[in-house]
């Protein structure tokens, strides 16, 4: 039943705090992916999110040539500046004026871009599937959501891997240059033959797939080497999943289709080139970085490898003088596996959707660097998500001093079984309302958890299974603050954390306990708690001294041991009272301790 988590939350960057637009709340509605909603949120009674209005169109940077279909998907929804070949420096300087960055594999999307977007930036949208140009790991930490565009270019990569394969097998690139050049080289040319000979496809993902799947068309024997990939996908296409060793030392060819991962960088080297096969043939249209090519050359020469064909480079584009260009044995594009006409299309469409998605706070299924949290478990939690931020604002004010907060425990009591409560949200809205308040970053969905890491904060979680209908999926939930001191002595609970808990009534957050006294005043405009002994007339001079300020009191509640003993009073009020007023609260007699929490 008791879950635990470290973890945390939120939104983006908080220097302009006081010009937060419609670009700040998006950032932490979209990373937490509520559907259709977003932005500002409206003060009113019932205090909801609402879409934002369209004279604030974001921004989206094209910094690499997109798809028509894309193109016209982006500008239904943002402004769409289309600026190829930027350098860095001018890359940088622009990102400050946008929401959203769009590229291909050619742009590096570096540290520095975070750094220089100014907390403006909140989605990159990859045009393709690797995202190892993008720095995954400064963006998370700048709470900037990582989208890319997994599928669309699949067949087309496929095929591209097909093609230098039989490209290389018959020596079409080599002799087609050598009929250009007045040759006619019939001899020199003679191919290898690829049916009944084994394809090694390495990495057995989408695109090394559909590579077995026609290398099989085309007679081949096809083995695979995948860690991670299930051994029935493989044998229901007729691939038998082998060792990286046995794959290595069976191949006649071998394809890689891998991501270029630590794991996975320079896999194949002198040592792993001594394990194959005399004469194997090599395709590469993964990420060069997966090869060693100085090893590759030194095995070209030795006739280890007798050819490879290569879409993809370390360096992109690689030096001209390159010796691997430059190697007889070796046929080369650049970098054109994803480059067919359907393929850019069907690419531009994807991402254009997960970006504008993203933008308008919808789930992006493509999300890289954030969990997902299905549409319908947004839409039935989105009550408690304002609930959790708030409980999480109000308790992190009632410490003495906040930066000392590092211990948090979250109770939710739920008739749900616990697989059947996704709190990642909640617990995430949580840390965003203890972070905000005492900190200059905004969090989100993306950079929660790098952010409470980062401040040594521990979220642990408890889930009590309450009797009772599932129906809502959360009865209450509870945030206590462990080993800090409180400003208002009476939130301190028996066991000596500071302690707020609240539920939703109505569709509206309720704070419901403050230490050991039950209070009940909805989460809305700001809260005054005052604490004194149970008697006649309290409620009533507090809410003159009020009135006569013209503050608008929308709730008031009085939590109590007993009657005539000690008391918190909760007072919700709409405006922000006067420093006198507040003064004046304190100076009634009764009063003994007093609080003004800002939601
Ligand atoms: N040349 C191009 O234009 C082009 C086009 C599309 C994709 N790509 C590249 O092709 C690669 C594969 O793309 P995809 O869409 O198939 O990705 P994918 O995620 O569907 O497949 C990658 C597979 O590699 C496997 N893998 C991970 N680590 C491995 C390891 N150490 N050894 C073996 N397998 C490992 C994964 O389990 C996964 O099944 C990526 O690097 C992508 O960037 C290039
Ligand atoms: O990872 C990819 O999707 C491919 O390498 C395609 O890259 P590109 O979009 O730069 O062609």
């Amino acid at each position: 039943m008791a879950a635990s988590a470290s973890s945390t939350i939120l939104f983006s960057s908080k220097s302009s705090r006081a010009s937060l637009s419609w670009k700040n709340q998006l950032a932490s509605t979209s990373a937490f992916g509520i559907s259709g909603v977003s932005l500002r949120r409206r003060r009113s009674s019932h205090r909801q999110f609402v879409v934002f209005s369209m004279d604030a169109k974001p921004t989206v940077l094209v910094a690499e040539k997109l798809g028509e279909a894309g193109l016209n998907l982006l500008k239904e929804f943002a402004n769409v500046d289309c600026s190829y070949n930027l350098s860095p420096e001018e890359l940088c300087t622009k990102i400050s004026l946008c929401d959203a960055l769009i590229v291909r594999s050619g742009t590096k999307v570096s540290r520095e871009i975070f750094e220089s977007s100014g907390g403006r930036l909140k989605v990159v949208g990859r045009a393709g599937v690797g995202i190892d140009n993008v720095d995954l790991a400064a963006a998370t930490e700048h709470g900037c959501l990582v989208v890319n565009a997994p599928t669309a270019n699949t067949v087309a990569a496929a095929e591209h891997g097909i093609a230098l394969l039989t490209a290389m097998a018959r020596n079409i690139a080599q002799a087609d240059a050598s009929v250009k050049a007045g040759k006619w080289l019939r001899n020199k040319y003679v191919g290898v033959s690829l049916v009944g000979k084994t394809l090694a496809v390495m990495g057995f993902g989408k695109v090394g797939s559909e590579v077995a799947r026609r290398a099989k068309g085309l007679g081949m024997n096809v083995i695979a080497h995948d860690p991670y990939a299930p051994a029935d996908r493989a044998r229901a296409i007729g691939v038998e999943l082998v060792s990286f060793d046995e794959a290595l030392a069976s191949a006649d060819f071998i394809s890689l289709h891998m991501p270029l991962t630590p794991a996975t960088k320079k896999v194949l080297n002198d040592e792993t080139f001594a394990k194959m096969k005399k004469g194997v043939r090599i395709v590469n249209v993964a990420r060069g970085g997966v090869i060693d090519e100085e090893a590759l050359v030194r095995a070209l020469d030795a006739g280890i490898v007798a050819q490879a064909a290569l879409d993809v480079f370390t360096v992109e584009p690689p030096p001209q003088d390159s010796k691997l260009i430059q190697h007889e044995n070796v046929t080369a594009t650049p970098h054109l596996g994803a480059s067919t006409m359907e393929a850019q299309e069907g690419v531009a469409i994807e991402v254009a959707e997960a970006v504008v998605g993203a933008l308008k706070g919808e789930l992006s299924a493509t999300a890289v660097n954030a969990p997902m949290v299905p549409a319908e478990v947004l839409s039935e939690l989105k009550p408690y998500v304002v609930l959790a931020e708030k409980l999480g604002r109000l308790a992190v004010q009632l410490v003495a001093g906040g930066s000392g907060v590092k211990s948090v425990k979250v109770t939710y009591g739920s008739a749900r079984a616990p697989d059947d409560l996704d709190t990642r949200l909640l617990r995430a809205m949580i840390t965003k309302g203890l972070i905000e308040p005492i900190s200059s970053v905004f969090i989100n969905l993306v950079n929660a958890d790098f952010t409470a890491k980062q401040r040594g904060l521990r979220i642990a979680e408890e889930r009590i299974l309450l009797d009772g209908s599932p129906e809502s999926p959360v009865e209450f939930v509870q945030v206590q603050i462990a080993n800090v001191e409180s400003k208002f002595a009476s939130a301190i609970s028996d066991s000596g954390e500071i302690r707020v808990e609240g539920r939703v009534k109505d569709g509206v957050p309720h704070l419901t306990k403050v230490g050991s006294f039950e209070v009940d005043v909805s989460l809305e405009g700001s809260i005054i708690l005052c604490s004194q002994v149970d008697q006649p007339g309290m409620i009533g001079k507090v809410g003159s001294v009020l009135g006569e300020e013209n503050v608008n009191v929308s709730f008031m509640s009085v939590g109590r041991i007993a009657p005539r003993k000690q008391a918190v009073m909760a007072i919700g009020v709409d405006e922000q009272p006067s420093k006198e007023s507040l003064k004046r609260i304190g100076e009634i007699p009764a009063i003994q301790e007093f609080v003004y929490l800002k939601l």
